[in-house]
């Protein structure tokens, strides 16, 4: 455990093996529909390089809505009541005190090949400062952890390997953070995740 700013923590390995293979699973399936994983377009036309899935809310550039009208128009799946309670527990571990009623309702799920990365942005299309929670699973990619005034520095860099749990809440809820590098070939294929890297941010939107 790690904490690279205020409110932004670091805990390496906090999923278990078996944990991350019941993640691939749930996301191999959300990937597949009703709304199936693509990489998200943004508004000056812009292809982002992740592939992308939402569960609860569908957040395209830069909204949210039930339907994800940028792809087929289906209503994203239900965001299961698994996944709020596996939010709540990794807020809780993270700041070592009880969640005070975090109650995640969308996920985005973000599937990396060995060239994808992510520049730095802030997570800030939600109406809530509670806190985001990221799950790391696949090769390892470095991880870049900024401050909520400019893009670039000063920053943290953090390598997350798969199962590591990354929070930023309070202080560093609207720090820039951004994915530079994937390193191809350094996950376990035994999470069921041969290549690539997988990522889930849970969220809450304050939608409703
Ligand atoms: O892949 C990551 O670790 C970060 C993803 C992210 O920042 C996002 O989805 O907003
Ligand atoms: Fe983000």
């Amino acid at each position: 455990m790690r904490e690279i700013a205020p409110g932004a923590v670091h805990v390496p390995g906090w999923l278990t093996l078996g944990e991350q293979q019941d993640l691939v699973r749930a996301c191999r399936a959300w990937a597949t529909g009703p709304v199936p994983i693509r990489h998200t377009v943004l508004p000056r036309g812009g292809v982002m390089s992740v592939r992308t899935v939402c569960v609860g809310w569908h957040w395209q550039p830069y909204r949210y809505t039930r339907e994800a009208h940028d792809v087929n128009g289906r209503r994203v799946a239900e965001f299961p009541a698994w996944l709020g309670d596996l939010g709540r527990r990794a807020l809780a571990d993270a700041y070592g005190h009880p969640d005070d009623g975090y109650d995640p309702d969308t996920a985005l799920v973000n599937f990396y090949d060995g060239q994808a990365k992510m520049g730095m942005h802030q997570d800030k299309d939600e109406r809530s400062d509670a806190p985001v929670v990221s799950l790391s699973i696949g090769d390892t990619c470095l991880f870049r952890f900024g401050n909520t005034e400019t893009r670039g520095k000063p920053y943290t860099d953090v390598e997350l390997a798969s199962g590591d749990l990354f929070v930023f809440g309070g202080a560093s809820r609207f720090a820039y953070h951004g994915v530079p590098k994937v390193y191809p070939g350094t996950g376990d294929p035994a999470t069921g995740l041969a290549a690539g890297r997988l990522n889930i941010t849970m969220r809450m939107t304050g939608l409703r």
